[in-house]
């Protein structure tokens, strides 16, 4: 049988997203069936690639509901995987991860339709926030309609709280490889 190709395509601004594509990747390739694995950043991804691979994971990290290199991949990748029945898994990067979990599901079918991820693995995967990197325009997001939105939820989860505590703190990360740990065996199954 020939060698399976594995693209895992990511949309980060921080480098978090970044983060767990390389990991994935790492693992997929640690794999016995050892797969041809590719990681490319969602703005540089050709139709070729994505034609050419077997398996196709997409991670975006997520700012306020919308998914890091969504409407691009929508627009030049996602049609191409639809006809071809390509395996595909799914995943995002947030500061609340699993604890969004419901909103995430919901951005993850908007943004690469839920014709193509309907039944698909997916994960919820956690990031991080660094203060002292943001950009003028992230920070003033955050600071102003982000938090407004936090501090009017009336029972934050977990999640939502460590957000909340985050202000006034120089950041927060948690980034966890483990946490990638069951996401990678499922799309282990399809390699
Ligand atoms: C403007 C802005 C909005 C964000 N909105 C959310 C959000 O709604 N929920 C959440 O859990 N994290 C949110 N985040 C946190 C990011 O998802 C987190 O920093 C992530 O690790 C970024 O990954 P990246 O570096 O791969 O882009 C937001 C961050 C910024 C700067």
């Amino acid at each position: 049988m020939s060698t399976t190709r594995a693209l895992i395509i990511y949309g980060s601004v921080y480098g978090y997203t970044e983060q767990y594509a390389t990991w994935l990747a790492e693992d997929l390739r640690a794999l016995p069936q050892a797969p041809e694995v590719e990681t490319v950043p969602a703005a540089k991804v050709t139709p070729e690639q994505a034609e050419a691979a077997d398996v196709v994971v997409i991670g975006g990290s997520d700012y306020g509901g919308f998914l890091t290199g969504a409407p691009s991949l929508r627009k030049k990748i996602v049609p191409l995987l639809l006809p071809k029945r390509k395996r595909t898994a799914f995943f995002t990067v947030s500061f609340t991860g699993e604890y969004s979990k419901d909103l995430l599901n919901k951005a993850v079918a908007k943004s690469y339709t839920a014709e193509l991820t309907e039944g698909q693995p997916v994960a919820h995967l956690r990031g991080g926030i660094k203060w002292s990197e943001l950009s003028l325009t992230h920070k003033a997001a955050l600071k102003g309609p982000v938090r407004a939105w936090l501090a009017a939820k009336p029972n934050p989860n977990e999640g939502i709280q460590q957000m909340l505590d985050c202000y006034g703190t120089e950041g927060a990360d948690y980034t966890n490889r483990a946490s990638l740990e069951p996401f990678a065996q499922e799309v282990a199954k399809l390699i």
